[in-house]
């Protein structure tokens, strides 16, 4: 069957989807890296090495005042969260163990939302 083109419907409700998978992820007990900004004036390094910082509060307010186009644009920005987790962080350090856990918790539950 042809796609059908996106309705508003589809799009609000992937919208309420983006908010509830938002909420699993801050409520996570391994999200307490992820949920501010990290303060780069505090972190050497940190601002030369992450090009583009991301974290769930930012994402919270770009999802509240409509900033993501998509899903895929939603998606892109927890990725990135981890993403930077694992450049910056050592894999067996606490915020490195900390970013792969919640990696693995937001894969599982948004395939499970959402395909
Ligand atoms: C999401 O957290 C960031 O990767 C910063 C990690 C970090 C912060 C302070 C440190 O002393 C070391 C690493």
């Amino acid at each position: 069957p042809a796609r059908k083109s996106k309705t508003s419907k589809d799009s609000s409700s992937e919208l309420a989807v983006c908010h509830m998978l938002l909420a699993e992820l801050e409520a996570h007990r391994c999200a307490w890296p992820f949920l501010t900004p990290v303060n780069h004036k505090a972190v050497p390094g940190y601002k030369k090495v992450i090009k583009r910082p991301m974290d769930f509060s930012t994402i919270k307010e770009k999802l509240t005042s409509n900033h993501y186009l998509n899903l895929e644009t939603f998606i892109a920005d927890i990725n990135l969260v981890f993403d930077n987790c694992k450049k910056f962080n050592e894999d067996q350090s606490e915020i490195g163990k900390a970013g792969y856990n919640m990696k693995r918790f937001f894969n599982k539950r948004w395939t499970e939302l959402l395909q």
